[in-house]
């Protein structure tokens, strides 16, 4: 790979005597949206709150434009380029649209400027509520927003925040079809430009919207490569129609 962004070697995560990642090696390029999959439990979480600094790893690396992400805290990971969204919402009820995108945006102003008294929306900020779909509803509160809309919302939270790469959690969890179908042409659009890595259990989305898939398995990468692929490899078979025989929801169809 000629321009590699996200680099992850050997990376353990031990519960107590559990290994929730056990040695997961990981390289994801500049530009790529990078679907992860596996059955409930296999790390997902697990992995992305390593590189977003949330869980400190027992072993292994995670280097992202060549800085060494182990070891330093949240907010200076944020600062470094890395965004994410979590299963639970982030956005402020009680603020508008427009005001949740413009405090995420705030984070990444210095502080001087917050000081001054700004006029008008921000480019960054009218982009955002474009990219999200969301102008229409620039002046509504976030708490009227129907769950769709919330994960946009989010979405567009992050990007003002000019991260060089996004990890979102489980993006349609929970979603309606069409909200599905808006949201993968969300991700589409955002990876243009930028490097997106998205956990997701959805077969159906996977087949509409993936191209580069990795699947964990117990706290390893089982298998990596097209959706196609992926879905051929009888092992990805076994792990998710063995359970799917003992009738769990998230099955390879
Ligand atoms: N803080 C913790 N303490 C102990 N065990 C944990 C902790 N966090 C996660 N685990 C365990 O580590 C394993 C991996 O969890 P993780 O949430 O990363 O899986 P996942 O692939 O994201 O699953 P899901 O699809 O259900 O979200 C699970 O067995 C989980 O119970």
């Amino acid at each position: 790979m000629t321009d590699t962004l996200l680099e992850i070697r050997g990376l353990e995560v031990a519960f107590g005597g559990f290994r929730a990642l056990d040695g997961v090696d990981l390289t994801v390029g500049r530009g790529e949206l990078r679907f992860l999959i596996g059955p409930n439990g296999a790390g997902k979480t697990t992995l992305i709150d390593v590189i977003t600094g949330l869980t400190r790893p027992t072993g292994g690396s995670v280097r992202f434009e060549g800085h060494d992400l182990v070891g330093r805290r949240e907010h200076e990971i944020v600062r470094l380029g890395v965004g994410r969204t979590f299963q639970t919402s982030v956005v402020f009820e009680e603020l508008t649209v427009l005001e949740n995108l413009d405090l995420a945006a705030s984070f990444r102003r210095p502080l001087w400027s917050l000081l001054r008294r700004r006029r008008g929306v921000s480019e960054e900020v009218t982009a955002a509520l474009e990219t999200t779909g969301l102008t229409a509803l620039a002046g509504s509160r976030a708490g009227v927003l129907s769950h769709g809309q919330r994960q946009w919302l989010e979405i567009g939270m992050l990007i003002v925040q000019r991260p060089r790469l996004l990890l979102l959690d489980e993006p349609v969890a929970g979603m309606s079809s069409g909200e599905r179908e808006r949201t993968g042409e969300l991700l589409t659009e955002v990876a243009r430009d930028h490097t997106v890595i998205v956990v997701e259990h959805d077969m159906d989305f996977l087949r509409r919207y993936a191209s580069q898939v990795t699947v964990l398995h117990e706290g390893k990468v089982l298998t990596e490569g097209s959706v196609e692929q992926v879905r051929a490899d009888p092992r990805v078979q076994e792990i998710y129609l063995g359970r799917a025989r003992e009738g769990a929801e998230d099955a390879v169809r």
